[in-house]
């Protein structure tokens, strides 16, 4: 029996909370991948638990990394990884997780037999087919151009062209593991734009710091030598993307919602969050204040890091924006719209359609349903404000669209997030957060 909605709490007043954020999903699932190909053991400090995360850790398992939990919690934990044989004959859930269906092909390639995937129902519509060709071209068999599939190999590698228009993981996906093909691999990509740079940033980063080498001057070339991924001990900096829906809350309420341990540099897409609020009428500023306990100073050692505090006015002002860069922020940011005092334009995310569903489609939908104004354009969404009412929220198996439904129950009385248990994907405690957040004064 599907769980009742959850009533999405009205804020009786301006929020003032500090919100401590578990790790990021994308910094972790690469350093999982990179722990598992590495020259010997190493450790990803605080890394996220969630179901993403959870399958990725499974996923390795399954190929022959022993990871091992230390220092667990519902929503954290340092994996002791040692690297094993890559072995073949393993059958991976990638669940809705692009990271987990997009980065560990690759790896499953270097197998010494062939490996099977499949996911969620959603999970098989996802786009594959540039990763998967590529793969092929590399020297990999494959028999399927989307989930379900099986792969076998082992790809020699080398040169190859694809169209990473449709998601920047095909390039991170195969970047992570080229070191290990025999000959490396030289990327190519030919079509419109790539979205999401700063994911692929964190990925040439990241490899860099294992001491792989990657050419990236070439714009949409990326040439990474063949040779080891050194074992590290890191540590996985807070999910700034998770942070968007409680930052939101300052905005909607007019309060302050402070966040520790913000990264100073981040390649992290959440850290846009500080112009895009900016804009729509938000005051932001870092201070390493008394938000940071000695606690979680000691544990961030190899990140510099201050509190971000941001202060909303209860009025929230429209934005035209083009999110190609970094749009998994767009369930937020829509949601914002939708409450603002002027219309807003989201641009450059037609990519969307092909996240966990297709989230222009869905925001429009659900925005409507509560009686707002919400158009779809060819790339992105035109919202206009319009006064909102009480109603079923929908998710579709979208973390981010639960969050943005909690969003928009803030201001609007009687709203209900249908399966809210779906933030599980990034972030298993979003609701004790949610209402610690409206409780804390
Ligand atoms: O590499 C990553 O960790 C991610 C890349 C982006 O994917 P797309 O380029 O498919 O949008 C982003 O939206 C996703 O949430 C995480
Ligand atoms: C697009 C997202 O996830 P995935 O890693 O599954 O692509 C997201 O988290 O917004």
């Amino acid at each position: 029996m599907p769980a009742p909605h959850w009533p999405a709490p009205t804020a009786t007043g301006p929020v003032s909370a500090t919100v401590s954020l578990p790790g990021s999903k994308s910094v972790t699932n690469r350093a999982l991948v990179l722990a598992a190909l590495a020259d010997g053991p190493g450790i990803v400090r605080r890394a996220l638990r969630s179901r993403d995360a959870d399958l990725m850790a499974a996923a390795l398992r399954s190929l022959g990394a022993t990871l091992t939990p230390a220092g667990e919690t519902t929503a954290s934990v340092d994996w002791h990884v040692t690297p094993g044989p890559i072995r073949g004959g393993a059958r991976i859930d990638a669940g809705l997780a692009g990271t987990v269906m997009r980065f560990v092909p690759p790896v499953a390639a270097l197998a010494d037999g062939p490996v099977f995937f499949d996911g969620d129902p959603h999970a098989r519509k996802r786009p594959m087919g540039p990763i998967l060709d590529a793969l092929r071209a590399l020297g990999a068999r494959v028999d399927n151009d989307a989930l379900p599939f099986t792969i076998s190999g082992p790809p020699a590698g080398g040169e190859v062209t694809l169209n990473a228009s449709g998601s920047s993981q095909f390039v991170s996906g195969l970047l992570l593991t080229a070191a290990r093909f025999e000959k490396g691999i030289t990327i190519r990509h030919v079509g419109p734009p790539v979205p999401s740079q700063p994911h692929i940033e964190m990925t040439v980063q990241m490899l860099r710091t294992a001491g792989v080498t990657v050419d990236d001057r070439e714009p949409d070339v990326w040439r990474v030598e063949p040779g080891p991924i050194a074992a590290r001990d890191m540590t996985v900096e807070p999910d700034l993307s998770n942070a968007a829906p409680f930052l939101a809350a300052a905005l909607v309420t007019g309060g302050t919602i402070t966040i520790p341990s913000w990264p100073l540099e981040t390649t992290q897409a959440g850290d846009a969050l500080r112009d895009l609020l900016t804009s729509m009428g938000a005051t932001i500023t870092r201070t390493d204040g008394p938000g940071t306990s000695d606690e979680q100073r000691n544990h961030s050692a190899t990140f510099a890091e201050a509190d971000l505090v941001v202060t909303g006015t209860g009025e929230i002002s429209g934005i035209d924006v083009d999110l190609h860069d970094v749009g998994e922020l767009t369930p937020t940011i829509a949601a914002l719209a939708a409450l603002a005092t002027a219309p807003s334009r989201i641009r450059g995310v037609g990519h969307l359609r092909g996240h966990e569903t297709d989230r222009l489609a869905a925001l429009a939908t659900e925005i409507n349903r509560l009686g707002g104004d919400a158009e779809e354009t060819e790339d992105g969404l035109v919202i206009r404000p319009r006064p909102l009412h009480g109603g079923t929220f929908h998710s579709y198996d979208d973390h981010r669209m639960a969050t943005a439904g909690a969003v928009i129950g803030l201001a609007v009385p009687g709203v209900e997030v249908e399966n809210i248990a779906t933030t599980a994907k990034t972030l298993p405690e979003f609701v004790q957060m949610w209402t610690a957040m409206l409780e804390a004064r």
